[in-house]
């Protein structure tokens, strides 16, 4: 039944749903350490190279059905929202000192 199949997909997206929601806060909790260290040794918190080099490595092992622009869009607002976690923790660094 197509209803079936349905649900079926919807609780394969479910449990990948999940995944993604673990690698995001894993990711986050390594970008708020990078913070850290960039702000101890007075780099900026946007590096506009390594978002680069980011997005180009991606382009490399994309394989679809996302296209390169797609992967673009999504990468970017992780990157945003990475830099508002840096933030943060600039953030609480400043009212310790
Ligand atoms: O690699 C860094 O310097 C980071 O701060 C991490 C990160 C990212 O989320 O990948 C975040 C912000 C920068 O603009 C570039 C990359």
């Amino acid at each position: 039944m197509k209803k079936e199949q349905l649900q079926f997909l919807r609780e394969k997206l479910d449990k990948i749903n999940l995944e993604i929601l673990k690698l995001l806060n894993i990711r986050g909790r390594i970008v708020q350490k990078i913070g850290q260290v960039k702000m101890e040794i007075g780099y900026t918190l946007i590096d506009a190279k390594r978002e680069k080099e980011i997005l180009q490595n991606l382009f490399l092992h994309n394989q679809g059905p996302f296209s390169n622009q797609q992967i673009t869009a999504i990468f970017q607002e992780i990157f945003r929202q990475s830099i508002e976690l840096q933030k943060e923790i600039f953030n609480i660094k400043r009212m310790k000192d």
